[in-house]
């Protein structure tokens, strides 16, 4: 995508990055609701706890990634939520609350894995000297995360072997929803999405 080319070689207009991080905050605040939820809804205690920690990842640690941009480029907090941060996280919400367990977790798993590949694939790019994204992009290629999002990923598996074929089915259908969606929220910051009306 084009926001993520021009991350890597440091020409992405400021602006669109600067409308990125802010929403991005809101979407971490309600990524990390969603979380608490699923690790309430948990069958075992191994899972619940695991959800627990991602939770605090998602408000702790990305959150002092986005402090630390919010200070050097001056970011206004928005109150605005944009479209497709709203389309994303109402859709992860209700599915935590309302949808069986496992669902939920393969709904929030694609927030973890296309990070990793997308930290992977810019990490294989040949890296430009002074980029001012530098940081955001260190987050998400490092060893740690990627120990992270294989446990997630363990876990929708372990979770998997439990549910008959129709709600594996179901399992998918939220993983692929909350992967358009992953396109959508970076698609809606390189327009700086408004709302139409
Ligand atoms: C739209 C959007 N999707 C995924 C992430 C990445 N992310 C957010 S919380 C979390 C798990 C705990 O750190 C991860 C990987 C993001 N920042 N913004």
């Amino acid at each position: 995508m084009p926001f993520i080319e021009e991350l890597i070689n440091g020409t992405l207009d400021q602006e669109k990055f600067k409308f990125y991080i802010a929403q991005d905050s809101l979407y971490l605040a309600d990524f990390g609701r969603a979380l608490s939820l699923v690790a309430a809804r948990a069958h075992t205690t191994d899972h619940a706890l695991e959800f627990m920690r991602f939770a605090e990842g998602a408000i702790v640690v990305e959150h002092a990634l986005h402090a630390g941009y919010f200070q050097q480029l001056g970011i206004q907090k928005s109150t605005t939520i944009s479209p497709a941060c709203q389309h994303y996280t109402r859709y992860l919400l209700s599915t935590a609350a309302l949808d069986q367990v496992e669902v939920a977790m393969a709904g929030l798993l694609p927030c973890f894995w296309i990070y990793k590949e997308v930290g992977d694939y810019i990490y294989k790019q040949p890296q430009k000297e002074n980029n001012p994204y530098q940081e955001w992009i260190n987050t998400y290629a490092g060893e740690e995360f990627a120990g992270i999002v294989k446990r997630a990923i363990n876990i929708c598996d372990e979770a998997a072997t439990k549910c008959t074929p129709a709600q594996q089915q179901e399992m998918t259908d939220a993983f692929v929803t909350a992967c358009k969606l992953e396109w959508m929220f970076w698609d809606s910051a390189w327009r700086m999405e408004k709302w139409p009306v």
